[in-house]
């Protein structure tokens, strides 16, 4: 397996503003992504967490402001170039159903193959040694999201939580520096969520990434994230660790309606 010893950049959103008709649905949001850390950006329905994720992926312009990963601008950058400049992200609602896991995770190498595809459809030795080397590399994926036995089983007959993993190891086979989840264990039973928690661990030690994760299971928030930005009606109310933020009144105020220091809050 081949892990990185060079931490990822800093991913820097700048007082990132998005607006729909009148409606402000990101109102000058500003965070930092530590290099190597995992971040949560929470907030209750509607606060702007999945327009923050489309700004980070490209999806989504924003009338004003800048993201930044290290010295490079992604800012109104596509979302294939965000995507080859090292920023991937998994979808909230895709469950993937065609193919094999192998099929599926070079899906996910082919934005990196080099040799076109006349030569790989005429089977270039160039051409089939790249394949090979994915291949091999996509393997090793696998087996880093727990998938490895699942290699060449078609998708189709996979559980929930196993095809949920396949796109995030999918997501994982363009070799970002910075992952984006989109709620990685929405729909999982419990034992599912826990080993995804286990997997995301893993995977942002063994590889050396950031993770930016929007997710409403606070337990998962509090066992994963490092620092916690949380949105609420497209501001940012607070920054924190998991425990500042879940002392915090406004934070509170925000998903109950009350300044009481609820236990189930943050
Ligand atoms: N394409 C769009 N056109 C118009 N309004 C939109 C669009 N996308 C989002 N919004 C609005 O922007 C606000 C923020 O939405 P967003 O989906 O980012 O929130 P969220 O925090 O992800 O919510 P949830 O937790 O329910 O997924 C909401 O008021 C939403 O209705």
């Amino acid at each position: 397996m081949t892990d990185r010893t060079t931490p990822p950049p800093e991913l820097a959103v700048r007082d990132v503003t998005v607006r729909f008709a009148g409606l402000t649905a990101l109102d000058a949001v500003s965070f930092t992504v530590a290099p190597g850390s995992v971040h949560a950006v929470i907030g209750p329905n509607g606060a702007g967490k999945s327009t923050c994720f489309n700004v980070l992926s490209g999806l989504c312009r924003p009338a004003s402001g800048t993201v930044r990963l290290g010295g490079t601008d992604l800012t109104r950058l596509a979302p294939h170039r965000i995507a080859r400049l090292g920023v991937a992200r998994t979808f909230q609602n895709i469950v993937t159903t065609e193919g094999t896991v192998a099929d599926n995770l070079m899906l996910g190498r082919h934005a990196l193959t080099r040799a076109g595809f006349a030569a790989s459809a005429l089977h270039l030795p160039r051409a089939v040694r790249e394949q090979r080397a994915h291949r091999e590399r996509a393997r090793e994926i696998a087996e880093l999201c727990g998938l490895g036995d699942l290699f060449d089983t078609p998708v189709a007959v996979l559980s929930y939580g196993d095809r949920k993993r396949v796109e995030f190891a999918r997501a994982l086979c363009l070799e970002p520096r910075v992952l984006l989840l989109d709620e990685p264990v929405a729909g999982m039973n419990g034992a599912e969520r826990v080993r995804t928690a286990e997997v995301v661990r893993d995977v942002r030690e063994r590889l050396g990434l950031s993770v930016v994760l929007v997710e409403h299971d606070m337990g998962l928030v509090m066992r994963l994230a490092d620092e916690v930005t949380v949105l609420d009606f497209g501001r940012a109310i607070a920054h924190g660790t998991p425990e500042e933020v879940r002392r915090d009144p406004e934070v509170l105020r925000a998903y109950l309606g009350t300044d009481d220091t609820g236990e189930d809050a943050a």
